[in-house]
């Protein structure tokens, strides 16, 4: 499932001054990093990324803090908060918008058990309120909705993967495009969305159904943030908390043009704000959808049961989208939350499917969440984890640690695997950093390496980034040691 692990390192970091890598873009490897000036070892590439979102898997959400990732092998006595418990009425200044959230659910469907958490536990207050002002605080009341509609019976066995072999001669893209055509053809009838509220997930699909919800907030956010900028027409000087530095980035399949390298997009390593945190960002990444579905045609019916629940419970109501005009009416921004749920009188009018990685402001203006509940962003959303993500391991890390989660980091996903690599990893909390290993000079690629495939053969190695990472690496240890000679 996850794709990199997020290791530690306690050696010194350095940042050179200036943009230390820019994107360059080929046609077998996509985007990827190169130096843009000789590099000391220890080089601070990045500085300090930050999760576009993120998952902790059900089985340790209450072992580990949603706030720091701290885990303490499975001891809680360090967790002393949970939720939005101990806050009050009043709970810190939402972060795109600075204004003061008051705890507000406005949920759909059953309502949960007054014993349902959102599944939150923080080491202490600190944490918690980190963790609020960055989500939002209508993001305990989603995510405590989402932990509502998890199923409480024991699990099913998991379904058994197809062998590789088998299912790429069975599954096409046509085939995977009709299953979601079915959806939404589906979803024209409300009473049909209606029933979507009441699906059960089990703990895979709520597992992942957290991580699409926390995108899609943020995406929210950054919405609401636009249209609060154009509403109050601020200073062209000011930069939105969530802006980045990588200007226009080139899509992962349209910057690669057969004579080579073209881009060239520099990268300053920032402190203080979250680089390239935007959905346009985390869209543009490479889909996986195809390759994973293959490898296990099972998560396709668990794919779309997430997407009729987020959809049934947060989307606009479900009166097709070309038999009803757009609403006339919309409420302003609440300025006590930059949530609009539904239930509220903007809940009219039907699903619009907009472009994943398009701006989908709605035509009278107020951002809503439900418009950007729509299949094409929770395909983009699922499709990106697959060969994208950073698994959460423990640390420090050993042969023991446990995988907590998954973790995705736009910008970071930019960097192309080697199998000796000269950049590592290290993660600080919820944030990494990538550090060079070595000197590197001028133009020369940097790479992080996705597994510990290191110390194998090249054979193995194949087969592990093949199997684990959709690839045929191409890195030039792989060249060089590839038995069937210069053919490749
Ligand atoms: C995490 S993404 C890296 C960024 C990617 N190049 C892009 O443009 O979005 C992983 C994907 O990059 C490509 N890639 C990374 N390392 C590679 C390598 N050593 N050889 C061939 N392709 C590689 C593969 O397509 C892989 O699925």
């Amino acid at each position: 499932m996850s794709v990199h692990d997020a290791t530690t390192a306690s050696a010194s970091s350095t940042t050179p001054p200036g943009p230390l890598l820019h994107i360059r873009t080929d046609p077998y490897a996509g985007r990827k990093y190169h130096a843009t000036s000789p590099l000391p070892e220890n080089a601070d590439l990045l500085g300090s990324c930050a999760p576009f979102s993120y998952t902790i898997w059900k089985r340790f959400r209450n072992e580990v803090c949603a706030e720091c990732w701290r885990y303490d092998r499975g001891r809680r006595s360090f967790l002393t908060r949970r939720d939005d418990e101990g806050l009050g009425e009043h709970v810190p200044p939402d972060a795109s918008t600075g204004t003061q959230n008051v705890r507000q659910n406005a949920p759909r469907g059953p309502k949960p058990t007054s014993t349902t958490g959102a599944g939150l536990w923080f080491c202490d207050a600190a944490c918690q309120r980190s963790w609020i002002a960055r989500e939002g605080a209508d993001a305990v009341g989603l995510l405590r909705q989402l932990e509502g509609a998890r199923r409480k019976a024991r699990p099913k066995p998991q379904p058994q993967p197809v062998p590789r072999g088998d299912a790429e001669r069975e599954l096409t893209q046509e085939a995977v495009d009709r299953v979601w055509d079915a959806v939404r053809e589906r979803e024209r009838s409300p009473k049909e969305v209606r029933k979507w509220r009441d699906i059960q997930l089990d703990d895979y699909e709520t597992d992942m159904a957290r991580y699409v919800l926390l995108a899609f907030l943020r995406y929210h956010r950054e919405r609401c943030e636009r249209h609060a900028d154009e509403v109050q027409s601020p200073p062209l000087t000011g930069r939105p908390p969530y802006s980045c530095t990588l200007g226009r980035l080139p899509s992962y399949q349209s910057g690669v043009r057969p004579d080579g390298l073209l881009d060239t997009n520099p990268i300053e390593a920032k402190e203080g704000y979250e680089q390239g945190s935007e959905w346009s960002t985390f869209a543009s990444l490479q889909s996986n959808e195809l390759s994973l579905l293959r490898a296990c045609p099972e998560i396709l019916e668990h794919q779309t049961r997430v997407y009729q629940l987020l959809r049934g419970r947060f989307g606009r109501s479900s009166v097709a989208a070309d038999s009803v005009p757009a609403p006339s009416r919309r409420p302003p921004l609440s300025a006590s939350s930059p949530l609009k749920l539904p239930g509220s009188t903007a809940d009219v009018g039907g699903p619009r499917e907009k472009p994943a990685g398009g701006d989908s402001a709605t035509e009278n203006g107020t951002p809503e969440l439900g418009d950007i509940i729509t299949v094409a962003g929770v395909r983009t959303a699922l499709g990106i984890d697959p060969g994208n993500s950073f698994g959460v391991w423990e640390v420090p890390l050993m042969d023991e640690s446990e995988c907590l989660g998954f973790a995705v980091y736009p910008i970071a996903s930019f960097f192309n695997h080697h199998c000796s690599p000269n950049v590592r990893k290290e993660r600080e909390g919820r944030t990494l950093r990538f550090l060079t290993t070595r000197t590197v000079e001028e133009g020369e690629e940097l790479c992080i390496s996705y597994g510990h495939v290191e110390g194998m053969d090249w054979a193995t190695r194949q087969q592990e980034l093949l199997e684990g990472w959709y690839f045929s690496c191409r890195c030039s240890r792989c060249k060089s040691e590839d038995p069937r000679g210069a053919q490749t």
